[in-house]
């Protein structure tokens, strides 16, 4: 989440412990992510996933796919203790790494809103992200000819694409084999996903985009990638992945910390199918507030400011998913079987103090997960449609109507999840009123800001609807609730981003009169 913030505004959480959050009967730890925001972690947070130096040996190196406010926050904040681990920048376009490399070599990030607080950190690697082409469904590597170069000689695009398809399964069962093998996969076929240039009779040439900057081709790296974390928005998360699945494999972790819900549930289908491969996850919920200005953006696209200091509550997610009966007592045992990487990217994150990181049981989390999508699904879509910040959804009457019948739907489809039967406390935790009521304190409290899904509509990029509203329709379907409300709003917000798109394709940028006599 990059809300636009005015200053240490409280962040939704703070005021959901304020207005009577629930008492927490999963909480592993004894301590709860509000409460963390007033006072760093227990080392006993950190010491639940210490790790073996021979356990996790020279796999300590974490790299970070997303460098908006909140990358920028978290590697800056894991580079700020004793001892640090050593970071790997993923930068997503070469502008960034032609900026990075003119540049200092640091990210700054400034206290709050006192221009005299500010600390610029180096010691970071940066990585060149690959370009990741699709091609009617296939997706394509940096050195793998065009689908429409291939359509001469060998079909048509659509028929070239189908046998470019059907090479890349071929191959993806190959490597699930040489996994149960000795070699590891990530390191020896880097370009495994991409057989169409090792089949193909046209020879494998670099992409235009590799040729026109060969330095790029330089900084993409095919190393194993053994812990990520993943900032990027939902939206963008399956085609950034796509570009380094190769690198993972289950003994890596990935740490999501990212709005919405639905996205390791995707990932799983589109990019691991496969459990005995898939990498294991972390869950994060973040509160923390951080934006980068615009106007600073273009000077330095490694600064940002902390506007709001806030928590991030992190679970390590089961593999399989969430059984339907889960219960408390999960919390027990919690942590006995993670993988070296996971227990390590856990300590990793809760042992930094600025992040304010508290570990919880999988159950809590989701919990916590929700509470956060109900108060986004509400201020998030009708301040994208109204063009107004959240503040102004307060004191009135006809969208307090409007949020309550969004809520009476999303409390329903929250309290007949199956994985949350059994859970003590669900019926009062996700009533209607009680979600009005954090709803209602994050407006408040977070007034001037200008909400995430806001801003991504007045800059014309893709928002998270899909992963907010889109994710409690779609839960609704499954248990045969009809979602009306949700879906009107979801529709209504995409509709507004398509207009606003299409105002600034048809605006003529002007900045002289050109009828003007000369
Ligand atoms: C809570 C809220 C609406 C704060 O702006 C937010 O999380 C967002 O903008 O995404």
């Amino acid at each position: 989440m990059e809300a636009q913030t005015t200053g240490g505004k409280p962040t939704w959480d703070e005021v959901r412990d304020k207005d009577g959050g629930m008492d927490n009967p999963n909480d592993v730890l004894g301590i709860d992510a509000g409460k963390a925001s007033q006072a760093n972690p227990p080392e006993s947070a950190g010491s639940r996933y210490a790790t073996r130096p021979d356990e996790i040996g020279d796999r300590t190196r974490i790299h970070l796919l997303g460098t908006g406010a909140i990358g920028k926050l978290v590697a800056h904040s894991l580079r700020g203790v004793p001892n640090p681990p050593p970071i790997t920048l993923i930068l997503h376009r070469y502008r960034l790494l032609e900026a990075w490399q003119k540049g200092k070599k640091v990210i700054t990030i400034q206290d709050g809103n006192d221009e005299n607080i500010k600390v610029a950190r180096g010691g970071f690697d940066v990585e060149l992200m690959a370009e990741v082409r699709q091609q009617h469904g296939v997706t394509l590597s940096k050195t793998s000819p065009d689908v429409y170069d291939l359509a001469g000689e060998e079909g048509r695009p659509h028929e070239v694409a189908e046998q470019m398809k059907a090479l890349q399964q071929q191959e993806a069962e190959e490597r699930v084999a040489s996994q149960a093998g000795l070699k590891d996969p990530r390191t020896t076929a880097p370009d495994a996903r991409n057989p169409s240039e090792r089949t193909s009779s046209t020879p494998a040439k670099p992409h235009r985009y590799y040729q026109r900057y060969p330095q790029a081709a330089r900084a993409i790296s095919s190393s194993a990638i053994d812990n990520l974390i993943v900032t990027v928005k939902a939206p963008q998360t399956i085609a950034a992945l796509s570009a380094i699945a190769h690198r993972l494999n289950q003994t890596s972790t990935i740490c999501f910390l990212q709005n919405g819900l639905g996205i390791v549930d995707e990932m799983n289908d589109k990019l691991f199918p496969d459990i005995a491969t898939r990498p294991n996850y972390i869950q994060g919920v973040i509160t923390h507030g951080a934006n980068t200005p615009p106007h600073i953006a273009d000077r330095d696209p490694f600064f940002a400011i902390h506007a709001g200091h806030g928590t991030i509550a992190l679970s390590p997610l089961p593999k399989a998913g969430f059984q339907q009966s889960s219960t408390p007592s999960e919390g027990k045992n919690w942590g006995a079987e993670l993988s070296p990487t996971t227990r390590y990217l856990m300590r990793a994150l809760t042992r930094t103090p600025v992040l304010c990181a508290v570990g919880f049981t999988p159950t809590e989390l989701l919990q916590q997960q929700l509470e956060k999508l109900a108060v986004n699904s509400v201020l998030n879509p009708l301040t994208a449609v109204l063009d107004a910040r959240n503040g102004s959804l307060l004191y009135n009457l006809a969208l307090t109507r409007t949020m309550r019948m969004l809520l009476a739907e999303t409390s329903l489809v929250m309290r007949s999840l199956p994985e949350l039967q059994n859970i003590p406390n669900v019926n009062q935790r996700f009533s209607a009123e009680r979600l009005e009521h954090l709803v209602v304190g994050v407006a408040n409290r977070t007034q001037d800001n200008i909400s995430s899904m806001l801003a991504d509509v007045r800059a014309g990029r893709r928002t998270e609807i899909d992963y907010i509203n889109g994710y409690i329709v779609r839960r609704g379907e499954e248990l045969g609730i009809k979602c009306v409300v949700n879906y009107a709003i979801m529709q209504t917000v995409l509709g507004k981003a398509l207009m606003t798109n299409r105002e600034a394709r048809d605006a003529v940028p002007m900045e002289r009169d050109l009828n003007a006599e000369t």
